[in-house]
């Protein structure tokens, strides 16, 4: 489970929220509200006051690496530095899912300067998987992609989360796809994180 306490950063909070294994909450809110900030310090890559627990194991007692490994965020713009898309994956290069969304068997030598947004987005999402990690931060995963790879990217997400019991926070402008993938929904706006629903299924 992952739990939020009490954090503040820049204008944003305090921002208290829960997401147990196994649930989604999805994120609205207007742009500019500080969404993707308020990532940042659930993944712990700036400074901010309050507490984070995993599995009732606070942040302050794992380095940030580690809690980055368990914890982690997909930006809306993805990070790539080495050459080619292969040589960021640094285990097995997973042949199957890379299929399923709709990669040709060449694609871990593809350079990286080649690859559309959607394609990047695709692929950073199959990077961060490779690592199981217990909680996913998706900063508006499907924002660069057409209505098919939205349903894959969904799907590959929703059997991940089936298959580990991640928690996941999903942040989007869509409501209908907050509604389709999230049991419980907070908005974002002036600084003030507010619970907005639960999803009836
Ligand atoms: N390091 C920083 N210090 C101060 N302000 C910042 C910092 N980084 C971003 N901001 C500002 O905070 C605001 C919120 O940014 P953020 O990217 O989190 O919004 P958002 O809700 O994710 O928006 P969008 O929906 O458009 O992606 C923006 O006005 C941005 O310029």
């Amino acid at each position: 489970m992952f739990r939020a306490q009490n954090i503040k950063i820049h204008h944003i909070g305090p921002v208290s929220l829960s997401v147990e294994a196994g649930e989604c909450a999805g994120i609205s809110g207007p742009s500019g509200a500080g969404k993707s900030i308020l990532f940042r310090a659930f993944a712990d890559i700036e400074v901010f006051s309050g507490t984070l627990m995993l599995d009732n194991v606070i942040h302050t007692d794992m380095s940030g690496p580690q809690w980055r490994r368990q914890v982690a965020l997909m930006p809306a713009e993805s990070q790539w530095w080495l050459h080619t898309a292969g040589e960021h994956f640094p285990g097995t290069f997973p042949e199957k899912e890379t299929a399923f969304m709709g990669f040709p068997p060449d694609v871990p030598s593809w350079e990286i300067h080649r690859l559309s947004s959607g394609e990047k987005q695709r692929l950073a999402l199959l990077r961060i998987l490779a690592n199981e990690p217990k909680v996913l931060l998706l900063d508006e995963p499907t924002a660069n992609l057409d209505a098919e790879g939205t349903k894959l990217m969904e799907k590959l997400i929703f059997d991940y989360q089936k298959r580990t019991r991640a928690s996941l926070i999903w942040i989007s402008h869509n409501p209908e796809q907050l509604q389709r993938v999230c049991h419980t929904l907070y908005y974002l706006a002036n600084g003030i994180l507010s619970h907005s629903g639960r999803v009836l299924y």
